[in-house]
């Protein structure tokens, strides 16, 4: 067991990412796919509009014949027949002759234009043009707005309402994602209970559960909340055990005392730990381990510092299996004030991000409100004490 024996941010890093998952691939419906990242490149199949389409109500005719139209020398043309959305066209427009067409609907061969029927005159089967009509008008043409073949989406896009309406628009009814990393959550300790229970003396609502499984789905992962183990050994280990179905299994909680302890030693019971200990603040106490193939990590209870290290060591893993890379985004932005930190532990401060700024929130891990008011934190590096205000710092933004 690699017993307390603590390592650096990047080599737990490096770990994590030689865990054997790797990203898969399904097919799913279109009704399905909002929110789901593509796992394919999407090629048009065909042209958008399909054909050559009327974009007003009124007459579709050649252009040619309304050049010389004016109000005092108008065009009279002949309606040979009528073409409306969704039918194919029965007639062809020859010179002299026009065809009233709905919008939407297919311009029939031999026109090149359509007038809208509110500037004409109709009298029984004629229709008379005051203006000339230029070559195009009134007219989408066969594939203007999306071509047939070119590439619409890549790999790795997060389908949103746009996304989907242009899947939508070439006639995708299904599509290729990531499937969804499937990540269980268990929360530990005596003193931890669920929203609905009461609040007796020395309890507290479980906040880590939520945070992390709502994490969890914001990256695109599924969650799956196993419940509250206490800190007890049966407990914690029939929760671990029911939680193994799943890809990836995060527990926080009990990282600083005795259940720290039993956690390191149910997993090494039942697989092996590959990390007890981070060189960074918070997370020092934190646990990563391997059972059946799964990464199990056991993350500090402090809800600020369970979503920092969850930020930092987790959602790397899970987006890697969404076919992303695996790295922590950084932003560079300015300190707003001077920070003062401990000497050789690499520090994550929580911080606001107000334009290039970067606010420090410091009210310490112990209290919630430090991550749900924070926008990320800053990154304060092992060798330095001092951050002077206006510095340049990397921050990790709380951003999936
Ligand atoms: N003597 C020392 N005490 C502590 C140290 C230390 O080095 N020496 N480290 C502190 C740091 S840093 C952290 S972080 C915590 C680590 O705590 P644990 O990971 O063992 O977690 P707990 O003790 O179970 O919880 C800490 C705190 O967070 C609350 N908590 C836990 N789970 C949840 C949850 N799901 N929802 C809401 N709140 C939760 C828990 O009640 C505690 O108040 O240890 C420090 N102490
Ligand atoms: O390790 Mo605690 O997680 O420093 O805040």
């Amino acid at each position: 067991m690699a017993f307390l024996k603590v390592v650096s941010l990047e080599k737990a890093l490096e770990i994590i990412n030689s865990f054997p998952l790797k990203p898969t691939i399904e097919e799913i419906e279109i009704e399905e796919a909002y929110g789901r990242i593509l796992a394919e490149d999407v090629i048009s199949p065909i042209d958008v509009p399909p054909f050559d389409r009327a974009s007003v109500d009124g007459y579709a005719l050649k252009s040619q014949d309304t050049w010389n139209a004016s109000e005092s020398n108008p065009v009279v043309l002949k309606v040979i027949g009528e073409v409306h959305a969704g039918e194919e066209p029965k007639v062809e427009v020859s010179p002299g002759e026009t065809v009233y067409i709905s919008t939407g609907a297919v311009l029939p061969k031999g026109a090149d234009a359509v007038i809208e029927f509110e500037v004409v005159e109709r009298e029984e089967d004629k229709v008379i043009i005051y203006k000339p009509v230029y070559p195009q008008a009134g007219v989408m043409k066969a594939g203007t707005d999306i071509s047939k073949g070119k590439l619409l989406l890549k790999i790795g896009t997060k389908l949103g309402f746009k996304e989907t309406a242009l899947l939508s628009a070439v006639g995708f009814e299904k599509v290729k994602v990531f499937s969804k990393p499937k990540v269980a959550i268990i929360s530990t300790g005596n003193e931890i209970i669920l929203p609905g229970d009461e609040l007796r003396p020395g309890k507290i609502y479980d906040i880590n559960g939520r945070a992390v499984s709502d994490a969890v789905k914001e990256l695109g992962g599924e969650p799956h909340f196993i419940g509250i183990a206490n800190d007890d050994r049966e407990s914690l280990k029939e929760k671990i055990i029911e939680a193994l179905k799943y890809d990836i299994i995060i527990l926080s909680g009990g990282a600083s005392g005795g259940t720290r302890d039993l956690t390191a030693s149910i997993i090494e019971e039942l697989g092996e730990v590959k990390i007890h200990g981070i060189a960074i603040q918070p997370g020092k106490p934190t646990i990563i381990g391997l059972i059946e193939g799964k990464p199990i990590f056991g993350l500090p209870g402090y809800p600020t510092s369970c979503l920092t290290n969850f930020t930092l060591l987790v959602a790397p893993l899970i987006r890697k299996l969404l076919g992303m890379d695996f790295k922590i985004e950084y932003a560079k932005k300015k300190l707003a004030h001077k920070v003062f930190s401990v000497k050789g532990r690499r520090q994550f401060l929580p911080v606001r991000i107000n334009d290039e700024v970067a606010q420090p929130i410091l009210k310490g891990s112990g209290a919630v409100t430090s991550f749900i008011e924070a926008d990320g934190f800053v990154e304060v590096p092992e060798n330095v004490e001092i951050l002077e205000e206006g510095e340049e710092v990397r921050v990790v933004l709380f951003k999936f």
